[in-house]
């Protein structure tokens, strides 16, 4: 069974009298910091000179300043800028600044895990994953409520290393959801393998080739976009809300049995073989080398693919459709 905290199991007075520098200002670093702030945490925003979120923080009533004068001057450090310059900005501005007894934290186990980053043995590392996107780490903060988080210690020199990611976790709100313990490597694997597999890859995928299909065998794509997106989300709110089983159970008999007969033809045992392989890649370090190495030539196939996202009949589908329901917010894609 994993271990879980809740508020009861986490003491935010560790944190009081430190200094939490909060590196980045973007979706989880908004809501790491004002949620520290909130819960009475003295926090400063460390970005560089220039950064498009320097002004929004400081709208926001935040200290703001350069990351090299944020991190010598924190006892707490919590990188939250893109896990792909994190290496960087820690070998320019991180490293010298961290003092013996100081914790430097992440959101994500990537640079730890893959050896990109390797902090000085005279510090804390430990990790603080809320497992939802950082929007709705402030949302939940701001209802007294929170969203569940992994917390993971890597290096443990103070002796506290959990007790101080627990306080932190308590101070953006995710004990009051609850805090699961795990490692670097759990974390780091699991969320990579996710993301590909079923949140992000799968799901994208899936809705596509639904669209495709149908749209191929004439059928018109408006009809097309209601059935493999749009009622995607009432689908998977039921999930969310009760588990698969309750989603059987508010569908249709015959949704029941033509998903239950189908739905293993479509995820079927080459669909799983090649989900084992592309563990195997985030296993090995093989999918961790690509994207370095991807990164370091300036993203071309990462550019490619998302240009073709973009323009996916879908997409087009979509906006036009999406304006039949003005309620929904939408998405500011600048
Ligand atoms: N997105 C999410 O919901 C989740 C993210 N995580 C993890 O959290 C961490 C942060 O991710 P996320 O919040 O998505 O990051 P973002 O992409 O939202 O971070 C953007 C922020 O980083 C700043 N930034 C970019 N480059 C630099 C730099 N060189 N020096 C200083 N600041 C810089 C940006 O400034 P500017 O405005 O000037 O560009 C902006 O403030 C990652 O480790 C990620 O894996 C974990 C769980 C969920
Ligand atoms: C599912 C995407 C995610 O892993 C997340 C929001 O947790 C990410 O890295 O953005």
């Amino acid at each position: 069974m994993a271990k879980i905290y809740y508020d009861g199991d986490a003491d935010l007075n560790l944190l009081k009298g430190k200094q939490v520098a909060v590196i980045g200002y973007g979706s989880q670093g908004h809501a790491h910091a004002l949620n520290l702030r909130d819960s009475g945490i003295d926090v400063v925003v460390g970005l560089y000179e220039g950064s498009r979120s320097w002004k929004r923080a400081e709208e926001d009533g935040l200290k703001v300043t350069t990351v090299e004068k944020a991190v010598s001057e924190a006892d707490v450090v919590m990188m939250l800028i893109p896990d792909t310059v994190q290496p960087s900005v820690y070998r320019k501005y991180v490293h010298e600044g961290l003092e013996e007894g100081n914790m430097l934290m992440f959101a994500h186990g990537f640079n730890i895990h893959y050896g990109q980053i390797i902090p000085p043995s005279y510090v804390d590392v430990t990790m603080v994953a809320p497992k939802s996107p950082g929007h709705i780490v402030r949302r939940m903060y701001q209802e007294g409520k929170g969203v569940p988080a992994l917390v993971a210690v890597h290096q443990d020199y103070s002796g506290k290393a959990l007790d101080l990611a627990l306080a932190y976790a308590k101070g953006i709100g995710c004990t009051r959801a609850g805090v699961i313990e795990t490692t670097f490597r759990e974390e780091t694997e699991t969320d990579l393998f996710g993301e590909q597999v079923d949140l992000c890859g799968g799901v994208a995928e899936l809705i596509k080739a639904t669209f495709e299909t149908l749209v191929e065998a004439g059928y018109q794509p408006e009809v097309a976009y209601f059935e493999a997106l749009h009622e995607l989300k009432l689908i998977v709110d039921l999930i969310y809300e009760g588990g698969i089983y309750a989603m059987w159970y508010s569908v249709s008999d015959t949704a029941k049995y033509g998903g239950m007969t189908r739905g293993r033809r479509v995820i079927n045992e080459s669909v799983r073989e090649e989900m084992r392989k592309i563990l195997k890649e985030i296993q090995t370090g093989e999918f961790a080398r690509e994207w370095i190495l991807e990164n370091m030539a300036g993203r071309p196939s990462y550019s490619k693919l998302l240009e073709m996202e973009k323009n996916h009949p879908i997409e087009e589908v979509g906006k036009r459709l999406r304006k039949m329901m003005p309620w929904l917010k939408g998405i500011d894609l600048e």
